[in-house]
């Protein structure tokens, strides 16, 4: 049963609903990873939605920038009130979702303090640190952010120009930016809002630099707010999207701090100006690493938002006939349409699977790594690099195609689509930009090739043990499992090809790091494949485990679209493996497929149970009463609040009036 049913819907949007055939909340609660969580976040919406304060002042596209900030700060504050009545405090999950649910997606003061500033003192500080820092960031006594990202660098971080000398005479650390290249810019909250920062500074004791290394920096007075002396700092300005979120600059001058304040939990700068080095080089990165694993999750629900709105519109949005002359069809109808949406539908699932996948793999590094075993920290690195490029650029894809799928009123903010869109695409750059992500994953790929070339296969992880396997024929009798060989000889055929290119290049003579940028496109292809494998052989596995018949049956209808989808759009790599009569059989498979997924398709995304308050979406609304809900949002824009404006009596009136003479 599709648990969104009301009277006083759209009858084309409860016809939809009517034709499902599971319950929406049991499939939530899978997508969720439990029926807990899933029923808390019902309980939390239904919640903050009877409290009239936190509901928005005006529709979001209506609000400057200005407006925004105010708006997300003013709501913060009321949740930080209110939230223990409302949430479960100790729950990241349902922190990050009341606030996703009050606050919306464009940012805001607090959006990265939860995320990037309260993680790093919890894994990197020790213990006395957290005991000094930790409660009052978590009870909002001071608001952080995280400063890594300069004006001149940001994907390589060992040329950060950010400086922390030890100076053993006062036991402090003296901050600089020494040019205007080292300022910090980018990080979210520290335009304005921010008091403190995590800053990433180049740690230099006894003239001797260590690299990049996290310090605990005040910026801003606690009373006054004003930067403190040695500081500058402000806002970026206006981006594409997330402008509820004031991302800065910050620049140091002989700014001092004291030793305890950089985080010593791995690496640690004694008294006497002695360094002890941490357990694993890139300990220190491990911030990153957590945001990384957590991104698959969380574009998963960016694209769910955008296939939530163009899914329901295309049920009630009528356009042209089919075979009926005496009443035009649902655009969802359209194979089109069908093929634009549903196998982004499979992938947002799949997205969200590997997400909580990715989230329970950085959770157990975590202890292993508290607990001294730092072993498993260049797998996960590798898998979340490339995870979060793939995920971010075909979330990006699909909620352009879902925009497009739209229509005109697809290209209007009252759809909300575009800063969904820019919200999301963010994420191609943020956390690592995709490319040079790709190319991490890609330097695994290859060491795994060189071990299998050194006889060593035995050694290879689970993940990448296929590159050693030597598949030439696929059954006809196509299974998710068939699906999965194929994907795999693609993987392992581009990962050989692309490491056989790059040593070919260093064999002729020529430096590693001129033949890796010659072989690096042949590279970045290998690690998108190998990621997407992953993703599909994830996707695989959750489904099996899934007990619910009715649920496991959809699921298995959605996961052939993906697997038939997935396999048709890499055709190219296939070919050597693959007779066009059996490209042409998995064609026919996939079309199949959108088919039997079409009367399932409206409760499929209402399973992700996204509230109105949180798509802020008029195509997208729940009740699909949409072309009314236009016109009121049209007429509430402030562009109609007069009948004339001044342009047109100071500029255009006068013009026309001149013309006529
Ligand atoms: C009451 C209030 C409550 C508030 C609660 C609010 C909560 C609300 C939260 C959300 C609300 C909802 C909001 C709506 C949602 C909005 C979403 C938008 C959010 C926006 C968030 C934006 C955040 C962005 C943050 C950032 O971007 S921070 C900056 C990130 N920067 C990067 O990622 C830089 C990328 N570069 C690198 O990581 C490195 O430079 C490099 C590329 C890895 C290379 O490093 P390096 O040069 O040092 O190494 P190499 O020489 O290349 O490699 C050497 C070997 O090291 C290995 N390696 C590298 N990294 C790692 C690692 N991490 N772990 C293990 N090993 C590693 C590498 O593999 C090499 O190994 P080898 O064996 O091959 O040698
Ligand atoms: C919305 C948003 C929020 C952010 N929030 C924060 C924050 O809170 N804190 C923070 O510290 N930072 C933040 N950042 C900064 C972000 O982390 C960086 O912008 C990101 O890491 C990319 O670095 P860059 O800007 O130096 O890109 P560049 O490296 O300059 O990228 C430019 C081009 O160069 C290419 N390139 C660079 N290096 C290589 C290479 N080795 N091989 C091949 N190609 C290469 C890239 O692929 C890209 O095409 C944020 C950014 C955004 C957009």
């Amino acid at each position: 049963m599709n648990q969104s049913i009301k009277p006083g819907d759209n009858p084309d949007l409860t016809e939809e609903r009517l034709s499902g055939t599971f319950d929406t909340n049991s499939m939530a609660a899978v997508i969720y990873g439990s029926d807990k969580l899933a029923q808390r976040r019902r309980e939390i919406s239904e919640a903050v939605s009877r409290i009239p304060e936190l509901q928005d002042s005006k529709p979001c596209p209506f609000m400057t920038r200005e407006e925004k900030i105010l708006e997300g700060s003013r709501k913060s504050a009321i949740l930080n009130r209110l939230l223990p009545g409302l949430i479960d405090l100790d729950s990241f999950e349902e922190t990050v979702f009341i606030h996703q649910e009050v606050i919306g997606i464009e940012g805001h003061p607090l959006a990265l303090h939860e995320s990037l500033f309260i993680p790093p003192i919890a894994t990197q500080g020790t213990d006395e640190q957290q005991k000094k820092w930790l409660g009052r960031a978590q009870r909002r006594e001071i608001i952080g952010c995280y400063a890594q990202t300069e004006l001149g660098h940001g994907s390589n971080l060992r040329a950060l120009e950010t400086t922390a000398t030890f100076d053993i005479s006062s036991q402090e650390f003296i901050l600089n930016s020494p040019t205007i290249t080292s300022l910090k810019w980018w990080p979210g909250a520290l335009g304005k809002s921010a008091n403190w920062s995590i800053v990433i500074a180049n740690l230099i004791v006894h003239d001797k630099n260590h690299g990049p290394h996290p310090f605990m920096v005040q910026l801003r007075d606690e009373k006054s707010h004003e930067p403190l002396p040695g500081i500058t700092v402000g806002d970026i300005g206006p981006k594409m999207a997330f402008n509820g979120a004031d991302n800065g600059f910050l620049g140091f001058e002989n700014y001092r701090i004291p030793r305890e304040n950089m985080l010593m939990r791995h690496s640690k700068v004694t008294p006497d100006g002695g360094y002890i080095r941490p357990p694993h080089a890139k300990i220190g990165y491990s911030g990153m690493v957590r945001v990384r694993s957590r991104m698959a999750a969380e574009q998963g629900l960016f694209l769910a938002h955008a296939l939530t709105i163009a899914v329901r519109y295309s049920a009630i949005r009528r356009q042209g006939y089919l075979e009926d002359r005496s009443r035009e069809v649902k655009v969802l109808d359209y194979q089109t349409q069908q093929h634009r949406l549903f196998p982004s539908i499979a992938r947002a699932y799949a997205f969200i699977f590997c997400g909580f996948e990715t989230i329970r793999l950085y959770d157990q590094l975590l202890i292993d790594v508290q607990n001294g075993n730092t072993s498993g920290m260049a797998d996960l690195h590798a898998l979340t690099s490339g995870l979060k490029s793939v995920v971010t650029h075909q979330t990006g894809e699909g909620i352009e195609q879902a925009r497009m799928a739209c229509g005109g009123h697809g290209y209007s903010m009252a759809s909300y689509i575009s800063e969904i869109y820019g919200v999301a695409i963010g994420g191609c750059t943020y956390e690592g930009e995709n490319m040079v992500m790709l190319l991490q994953l890609a330097r695994y790929l290859v060491k795994s090739i060189e071990m299998i070339q050194n006889g060593k296969s035995k050694n290879l992880g689970p993940m990448v043990a296929y590159l050693a396997a030597n598949e030439s024929e696929i059954d006809l009798n196509l299974g998710p499992n068939e699906y999965l060989k194929v994907f795999q000889y693609a993987a392992r055929s581009q990962a050989w090809r692309a490491t056989e290119k790059f040593q070919k290049l260093r064999n002729s003579g020529m430096s590693k790091e001129q033949a890796w940028n010659q072989a690096s496109v042949e590279l970045t292809r290998a690690s998108r494949l190998h990621t997407r494998l992953y993703i599909m052989s994830t996707f695989i596995n959750h489904v099996g485990s899934v007990v619910d018949q009715k649920i496991k049956k959809v699921l298995i209808d959605l996961l052939n679209v993906h697997i038939t989808y997935e396999v048709m759009d890499i055709g190219i790599y296939v070919q050597g493996l693959l007779s066009s009569d059996q490209m042409d059989l998995i064609r026919n498979q996939l079309y199949v497929s959108l088919e039997t997924i079409r009367p399932n398709a409206v409760s499929l995304v209402d399973s992700f149970q996204i509230s109105d308050m949180q798509l802020r979406s008029v195509l997208g609304r729940r009740d699909g009463n949409v072309y009314e809900n236009l016109f009121k949002w049209a007429k509430s824009c402030p562009l109609n609040d007069k009948d004339v404006l001044e342009s047109v009596t100071k500029y255009l009136k006068p013009m026309m009036d001149k013309s006529k003479l």
